[in-house]
């Protein structure tokens, strides 16, 4: 299909639908943002979605902001090339659409750090930690709890959540003692969010970007990506929930039952392509290089930004505390890079002192990030990706790769593999423990069976194996 061709699609209209198009659908709830928070501007037939005392939580939230100061916004952040020198003088600001330096390389969400150190880590920890479980607009999210580090500059009335985050961090005692002899296991379940999805913290950011591009009048008609099932479920329920239109590029006959309905109920334009998820990856950078449909898939770095707030909150959870290894499974390799970066931000800003050692787990049916760890980062060759039950990380071509080299070389870390059999024992051994984990989350488990087998975890270690 030409490029093109996608814009006569009805959902791409050019001009940006106004929230009164946006119908509230019965199948779920999310807090959307408008264009104004005048009740007033609230219908019979679109209820404010959560009210309080007969007023929406943003009215609430100003309110609020009256007699709870949040920090001066002094904080900015920018678009520079992913591991440029201190010489590199490339840069581009937020509000710009762009994916790629103009080498071609991968780009980086920057922070003004000197502006974040003007205060002390003690401040940061309680700031966050007082904004843990209220309503209040939008630090009721555990992404949106961390905004002076994810967008600073941001509107709140631009923000497009479903209050994600804060999601539990499981004491997996029963599994850690009678399987691997070790009393600090945790799970960090990251899964049981809005859409089932961790995706959900990274498209919260790149959503509410999104709308607020298309307040200033930049050229994006709709938000597309490629997707193994999750991104797709993640992308098309924030987009309906901002009345923004999406394109989902999935992989023919490789998505579940499960994930494929989400994104059409939510109105997504669904293409199902006959190839793999690493050739609709190729497709829809090809189609975002030409038309006016912004890139979703984590190589836009802002996704990163609210992904990076899962190794945030378990710094939080653990009430500062540094746990000695997280165990993350890779596929397009954005996530590792994101708690990576979690993790050396909060050391950066003096939150913590270190940080964990991290282990990226792959299916031995999609490791190219394992066999290029094995040659001693000598050599990466893309894999064709074989089929495996972890179908979301069937991945043989990750954009993110030189994310996850450097987040491995700069936190000691490991990779590690799991096959099919291996993974699916996991899975059956944290569910005989009470568990229900997904396949993915069975070949993190695996790379810890391994790492504890070989003795490289010890008993006393504190571990969190991110479920995903
Ligand atoms: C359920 C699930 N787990 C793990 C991953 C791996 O994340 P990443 O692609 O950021 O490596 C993905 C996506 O690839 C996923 O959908
Ligand atoms: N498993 C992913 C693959 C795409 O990853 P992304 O983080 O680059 O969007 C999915 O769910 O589609």
């Amino acid at each position: 299909m030409a490029a093109s061709s996608f814009l006569q699609y009805p959902h791409f209209t050019s001009k940006p639908r106004s929230s009164s198009h946006v119908k509230p659908t019965p199948h779920f709830l999310l807090i959307k943002a408008s264009s104004s928070d005048n009740p007033s501007n609230a219908t019979a037939s679109s209820p404010t979605p959560a009210t309080y005392k007969g007023c929406n939580i943003r009215e609430e939230a100003r309110r609020h902001s009256l007699t709870h100061p949040q920090p001066d916004n002094n904080f900015s952040a920018k678009y520079v090339p992913f591991n440029a020198g201190p010489t590199c003088s490339e840069s581009y600001s937020l509000d710009e659409i762009v994916y790629r330096s103009q080498s071609g390389g991968l780009l980086d969400v920057q922070h003004d750090m000197s502006a974040l150190k003007a205060f002390p880590g003690s401040y940061w920890r309680s700031l966050f930690d007082s904004r843990v479980g209220k309503t209040t607009w939008p630090y009721g999210s555990g992404v949106w709890s961390k905004k002076e580090w994810v967008l600073p500059e941001i509107s709140s009335d631009d923000i497009v959540s479903a209050f994600e985050g804060n999601s539990n961090l499981f004491w997996a005692e029963r599994f850690g003692k009678q399987f691997l002899n070790m009393n600090e296991l945790w799970v960090k379940h990251c899964g049981i969010s809005h859409t089932g999805s961790f995706k959900d913290l990274g498209m919260t950011v790149l959503v509410s970007q999104v709308n607020r591009l298309r307040k200033m009048n930049k050229p994006v008609v709709g938000v597309g990506c490629a997707s193994t099932g999750d991104t797709s479920a993640a992308l098309s329920a924030y987009c309906a929930s901002a009345g923004i239109p999406s394109i989902v590029f999935l992989p023919a006959n490789k998505i579940s039952m499960a994930q494929l309905v989400q994104p059409i109920a939510n109105g997504a334009f669904v293409l199902s392509i006959d190839t793999d998820f690493d050739g609709c990856m190729q497709l829809i950078r090809e189609v975002t290089a030409e038309l006016p449909i912004y890139l979703a898939n984590s190589l836009n770095s802002l996704r990163l930004e609210g992904q990076k707030t899962a190794a945030i909150e378990i710094l939080q959870q653990f009430d500062w505390e540094v746990p000695d290894w997280v165990i993350v499974p890779g596929g397009n390799l954005g996530n590792i890079y994101a708690f990576y970066k979690g993790f050396h931000m909060c050391k950066e800003l003096g939150l913590v002192d270190r940080i964990p050692r991290l282990v990226c787990a792959q299916a031995a049916n999609a490791n190219p990030l394992y066999l290029y760890y094995k040659s001693g980062w000598k050599d990466f060759k893309p894999v064709k990706a074989n089929s495996t039950f972890a179908s979301a990380i069937q991945i043989g071509d990750p954009v993110s790769i030189d994310r996850a080299v450097y987040a491995l070389q700069n936190s000691n870390g490991i990779v590690e593999e799991a096959t099919e059999e291996e993974l699916m024992d996991a899975m059956a051994q944290a569910d005989s423990t009470g568990m229900f984990i997904c396949p993915h989350t069975g070949v993190a488990l695996t790379a810890l069976i391994k790492l504890r087998d070989s003795g490289v975890i010890g008993p006393t270690d504190r571990t969190v194996v991110e479920g995903t």
